[in-house]
């Protein structure tokens, strides 16, 4: 089974689709993206997934943050076409939009040339659901054209996010511990690392490694450690090194801690 942020209809729905036409799973729903890394601490069976980041908004931070706190790895990588429409009864009467965080981020603009309120929910599929159910004229969501077909509402305006090629990129994640099997070869990874002391070099050495071994980098990202303030830990994803072993030996040698959160495939 893989679970992902429900209700049905989410954007986290047709990536779980993707992985699962690919691997013959059924599809679940979790409250949250907190909920999907819960479930799995326990559940060596159960896969999950979870976005990673978004074209126009970056990182899904909360997804990063939850890397740190619980034992899971990631095993497989899709992104995600987003077109947002605003989802509704009656555009002229509309005083509010809801949706997820990263959707509304997605649509700031367009939202505040309108002058709309906004209220965040767990989801876009449960803002149309809220909609849906709440039945007042006043309140629209944001999410895709499916969501709208799922309640029966209207789709009053289409591709309403701020920019056009809009895309989430989406990982499969399981626990540590689980003995995932596929015959889908890595061809990207994933690490965390924190630096030894806060010294001129300091980076630029640890980049120096993945030069040498001739390694792409796809992406850095900084978050903050929440140990003290101006400390950061480095999300590092990589195009994957035939020598990965070597690699992260190398990385050893001129960092505190190099976590690896996984070699996995990735679905174009
Ligand atoms: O709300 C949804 O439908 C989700 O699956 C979550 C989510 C996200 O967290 O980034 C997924 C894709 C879009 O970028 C907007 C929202």
């Amino acid at each position: 089974m893989i679970c992902c942020l429900g209700p049905k209809g989410s954007y986290s729905e047709k990536a779980a689709q993707k992985f699962s036409g690919l691997l013959n799973q059924e599809i679940i729903f979790k409250k949250s993206i907190y909920d999907v890394f819960k479930s799995l601490e326990t559940d060596f069976e159960l896969l999950g997934v979870v976005p990673s980041e978004n074209s126009i908004e970056g990182s899904v931070t909360i997804t990063q943050d939850l890397f740190l706190e619980f034992p899971v790895k990631i095993i497989g990588e899709v992104d995600i076409e987003i077109n947002h429409s605003l989802i509704g009864y009656n555009i002229e009467k509309i005083r509010e939009i809801l949706s997820h965080p990263q959707a509304l981020a997605q649509c700031g603009r367009y939202i505040y040339k309108h002058g709309w309120k906004v209220r965040p929910v767990e989801s876009t599929a449960k803002a149309a659901k809220i909609v849906f159910e709440e039945k007042n004229e006043e309140l629209a969501a944001i999410g895709s054209i499916e969501n709208a077909r799922i309640y029966g509402i209207k789709v009053l305006e289409e591709n309403v996010q701020d920019y056009q090629n809009n895309k989430t990129r989406f990982f499969l994640i399981c626990n540590k511990n689980m003995n995932f099997k596929t015959n889908l070869m890595p061809s990207k990874s994933t690490i965390i690392v924190e630096l030894k002391k806060n010294r001129p070099g300091a980076f630029y050495e640890l980049l120096e490694v993945f030069k040498y071994r001739n390694v792409n980098l796809t992406r850095i990202e900084s978050r903050p450690s929440k140990k003290e303030i101006g400390n950061y830990v480095f999300y590092i994803d990589y195009e994957q090194d035939d020598d990965n072993l070597g690699l992260l030996t190398d990385l050893r040698k001129r960092a505190s801690n190099v976590i690896e959160i996984g070699s996995y495939f990735v679905i174009r």
